[in-house]
Formats: structure tokens, sequence, C-alpha cells
């Protein structure tokens, strides 16, 4: 490969890359590589959906990152290293987002450029393939398959019934006209297998010969000459190359994108003089306002058997594969989800929610994988717009070194009062007829958990990555001193280098990350086909 030109380099081959390597495939003529750290996605358990808990409780296909001490305890903060990325490990949950989302992005770039809500709401219908829903809100045709839970286990069925008679909406499709509402779970399975961004986007334009797709190969730096990227050094096992471009995409995600960045010369003065890493372009914002979700389990016992507590254990977890290899359905065929909640704990009519919360019908003590043998039913609890503010910054000068991670969980007030608000919110759920006649106690926080002060302390202590960080290499308007990437997602003060990830959000969607990434990388694509291949005019 050494001495090697493309046209375009694509750095990733997650949620965004794939799509930004399949959109430049289709609208121009141009070579393109992808170059990915991680293996070819192989194994079998990334494609039968309920294997991604599997995966990620053995560390396999994953950046195995952990965070700086936060509340006074390093989190793990595992990240997709597979083609795919974070679409061959993640939980397939599809969500959009809220208009005022894109509002604020929206804001941030001001008049120079266009990333509203019915530009992005457009760009989501193109993308997607829904099979359920036929109407204004959705697509039929596109790459993306989204689908609904072809059956509800009985406790989620008393989850669902229990929002209800605590006072929430019954809301069919929460990425329709309101989030607001208890809904069944849409998620990106294409009959009984993981949809990822590769197996939706990328495989096919590798297959007909259009991308290279260059496998176990990390970048360590773009090669940037007068301002202008040319390239990047790539490692590939022992050995090191250079590979040339005229067009260098950053897709390595919200962690490893600044960190590129950074070991390029292009980030905080300060931070790179302390490594001896030359200044190319000062930016200050590289690697600051990390955003993610902070997740806060609420989980109470149930009587008997119910939800996957044995389904995804021993040899109940024998069974379901069996039966999904020979039938394709069951419960191995789904997330293990089902349905989920959207609501303002102080206001349940507020069609702007504040929380998110997935039923998740097991036990578990990592968050994944169930623990031990009693059914139960865990509420992955979530603050939509966190307000806390993190950072991602070089360890030491080495590119292969991992970085340091901080996402600042519940840093800032809000993030806390919606915290103990949904824990007092999940109580009162839990009390209502359709949980109360299952429920036989409560696991976490548990009884000894009342106060303010004791809710205070139990949320600041478990909340952990819901793997949605972003916000690293913000887009902003240029005078921005804060931005890294200007409307069009170019690095500010560097030709030919964008960055197309989910670290380019200046803010947070309210919701799960993967389908805004893939918007907006569709979105970025089109961008980038006006701005470097669009055919000029025939002459008159
Ligand atoms: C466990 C988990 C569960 C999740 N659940 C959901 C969910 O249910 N729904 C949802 O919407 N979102 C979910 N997400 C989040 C979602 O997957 C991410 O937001 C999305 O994948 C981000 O896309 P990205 O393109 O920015 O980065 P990624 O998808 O992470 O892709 C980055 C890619 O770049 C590669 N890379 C990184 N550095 C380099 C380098 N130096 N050289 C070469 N390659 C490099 C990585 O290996 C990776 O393949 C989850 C994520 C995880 C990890």
């Amino acid at each position: 490969m050494s001495g090697k030109h493309y046209d375009v380099l694509i750095v990733g081959s997650g949620a965004a890359g794939c799509v930004v390597a399949d959109y430049l495939a289709q609208h121009t003529d141009k070579s393109i590589a992808v170059l990915e750290a991680g293996p070819l996605d192989r194994n079998p358990m990334i494609h039968i959906p309920a294997g991604y808990s599997k995966l990620l409780a053995k560390d396999t296909a994953v950046w195995p990152y952990d965070t700086v001490p936060v509340n006074g305890q390093r989190r793990r903060f595992r990240m997709g290293k597979v083609v795919g990325g974070g679409t061959s490990v993640n939980a397939m949950c599809y969500v959009r987002g809220q208009k005022q989302d894109f509002d604020a992005w929206q804001e941030a770039v001001g008049e120079t450029g266009d990333w509203s809500w019915d530009t992005m709401r457009k760009t989501y219908i193109e993308q997607e393939r829904n099979d359920t829903f036929h109407n204004e809100h959705h697509g039929i045709d596109g790459p993306l398959s989204v689908e609904l839970p072809k059956g509800i286990n009985e406790l989620n069925q008393r989850c669902m019934k229990a929002f209800q008679e605590f006072g929430l909406d019954y809301n069919a499709d929460y990425n329709g006209t309101t989030q607001t509402g208890v809904s069944p779970v849409q998620m990106n399975i294409d009959n009984g297998k993981r949809a990822s961004a590769a197996v939706a986007y990328l495989h096919p334009q590798v297959d007909a010969g259009r991308v290279d797709l260059l496998t176990s190969r990390t970048v360590t730096k773009v090669l940037i000459e007068d301002h202008k990227a040319v390239g990047v050094c790539v490692r590939h096992g022992s050995s090191e190359e250079e590979i040339r471009a005229d067009l260098v995409i950053l897709s390595a995600g919200a962690v490893q994108s600044p960190k590129v960045l950074m070991h390029s010369g292009v980030g905080p003065r300060e931070q790179l003089e302390t490594f001896g890493i030359p200044v190319i372009e000062d930016l200050p914002g590289v690697g600051e306002n990390l955003q993610d979700h902070p997740i806060i389990p609420i989980a109470a016992f149930v009587k008997g058997k119910m939800g996957y507590q044995s389904a995804a254990q021993g040899v109940g977890m024998l069974a379901s594969g069996a039966r999904y290899l020979v039938t394709g359905d069951g419960p191995a065929s789904g997330n293990g989800i089902e349905t989920v909640s959207y609501f303002d704990p102080d206001d349940l009519e507020n069609q702007e929610p504040t929380v998110q919360c997935y039923h998740e019908p097991i036990i578990s003590e990592d968050g994944l994988n169930p623990s031990g043998s009693r059914s139960g039913v865990t509420f992955a609890t979530v603050v939509l717009q966190p307000r806390s503010r993190g950072w991602v910054r070089l360890a030491d000068a080495d590119p292969t070194s991992m970085p340091l991670i901080n996402p600042n969980f519940i840093g800032d007030p809000y993030d806390l009062k919606v915290g103990i608000a949904a824990v007092k919110a999940l109580r009162k759920v839990m009390a209502q007829r359709s949980l109360a006649e299952v429920i036989e106690e409560e696991f976490v926080p548990g009884a000894a958990v009342q106060s303010d002060e004791d809710i205070s302390g139990f949320v600041k202590q478990v909340a952990t990555t819901m793997w949605h960080p972003v916000g690293t290499c913000a887009m902003g308007k240029p005078e921005d001193p804060m931005s890294v990437v200007d409307a069009r997602l170019k690095v500010k003060g560097i030709d030919n280098l964008h960055v197309i990830d989910a670290s380019i959000m200046p803010q947070i969607i309210s919701g799960n990350t993967n389908a805004p990434t893939q918007a907006l990388a569709r979105h970025a694509s089109k961008m980038l086909v006006e701005t470097y291949f669009a055919k000029a005019p025939a002459a008159a």
C-alpha cells in the first residue's frame, strides 16, 4: 500500500464513515479508501441482535477505554473498534431526537450553514426503511432498516401499562409527531439481523469495488503541508506507512477524532506544547465540550420467571440461541429492551421530555448482562439534555496511548436535579398497579436511599455512560473560539480536512446518537460533493 494515493481517505468505518463512503461512491467517480483500526465485522455475535451484550462483556471489538475518576471512580467507556464502529456493537435503538436539538445546532452556525430541523428531518427520512410506519414522518426505501419488536414480553407490557397508570400517554411512534410518551422501541434490525452502518452502506460499495476497505490500520496523524491535509500516517501491526490523499475525512468518533487532530498539530496550543507536538493550528476547542448521556439505573426484583433474566444466561441462553438458529426469532432476534418512555418528571404533558427511560427486563450488575437467577426489571434512565461538559485530552506524546477521558457525569446542578426527579418518578411508576402486582422488592437504589441527599449521592455514584460521547470537535461560527469545524465541517485553518462524526455535534441530541450521526454524515457528504466534486456547468 505504501506510496498509494487516493482522492478521498476516510478515517474510521463507524456510523459516519460508512455513510460518507457510500455517498461519495454513489455521487462521484473518485477513488476512496476507508481506514479502520479494528478488524472486519465477521464475529457472528455482531450480527445476532442480542449478541452485543456478550461482546461488550468480553471487551471484544471495542476500544478498552476507561474514564479518569468521575465522582471518585473510573468508569468503563468502551467504543466500537471493528468495521461498523459503534453500529456493530450498539443496542440498535433508533431515535432521532427533538426539533429543539437541531434548533441549537442551527443557532451554533447561524447564517453560515443549514442544520435546521427541516433539513435534518428530510435526511432521516431519506436514509430510513421503516417496516411499520408508512406516513409523512418515515421513509420506506432507504438503506437503513428500522423495525419494531416482533413481540413484547409480559414484563415490558406491564412497564408500559404502569407508565400509563402513572399518567404518561401511550405514543406509538416517538420519532413521529412527539417524543413524549411510552412506546415500543424502534431498532436498526433487518429481518432478525443487526442493521449496522457497515451492512447498510459500506459492504455494498466494497463488494462493488468502489471503496477500498483497509482494516487493522490505525491512523496516528494527518499529514499537513502549508495548512492543507495531504494524507495520513498509518500504523499496521509494527509497520508504519503514509497514504496520500487530496481530501481527508476524520470519522474516528468523539474520542479518536480530537486525539488524531491533536497528534497532527491541531488543537489547544498549551496541551500540544506540553507534549512537544509542533503546533500547526491553535484550536482550543479540540477535545473540549465532551457530552454524554449519564445512565442512572433503577431496578426491582419481580416474582417468578419474567423478562429475559433466564433467556440470557446458561441453559436459557442456549435455548434462545438454538431457537434463533432454527427460526430466526425469539429473544436473541431483538435487543432485549422492547419498550421506552420519554417524559418530564415535573410535567407529564411537556412535549419536550427531559428524561429517556429504557425498560430492561433484566437485573444486571454491569448494565448489560443479567446477573443472578432472580427476575427483575432495570429502568435505564437518562438525562436527555445534560448540561455537564467534559473533555478528551492527550495522556502523552505517543499516538498509540489511550487518551484521558473526562465525561464529567452529573457535573452540573441541572443534571443532578433531573436525575433525582427521575428516580422519584420511577418509584411512583413501580408503585402503579401493573408493576406493584409483580414487584417483590426494590433492588437499586434500595429501600435505605430515601432523602434527597441520599438520592443525590446515589445518582452521583452510579451515573455512567450511555455510550453517546459527542461534541469534542464542535461545529460553530468561525468567530466562536471554541468551534473546531465550520458549518461545512471543514477544520478551521486547515484545507482539505473535514471531521464528520458524532464529535461535531455542538449539543447532544435528546436520544441515542447513531441515527443523528448517520444523518449528519449524509448531510455533510452532500456538502462535500458540492464543494469538491460538483461538475462544472457545460460550456454554452
Ligand atoms: C455499547 C454501545 C451502545 C450504543 N447503543 C446505541 C443505541 O442503541 N442507539 C444509538 O443510536 N446509538 C447507540 N450507541 C452510540 C452510537 O453507536 C454512536 O453514537 C455512533 O456509532 C457514533 O458514530 P461515529 O461515526 O461518530 O463513531 P464510531 O461509530 O465509534 O466509529 C468510529 C470508527 O473509527 C475507528 N477509529 C477510531 N480511531 C481510529 C484511528 N485512529 N484510525 C482508524 N480507525 C479509527 C473506530 O474503530 C470506529 O470503527 C451506542 C454505542 C455503544 C458503544
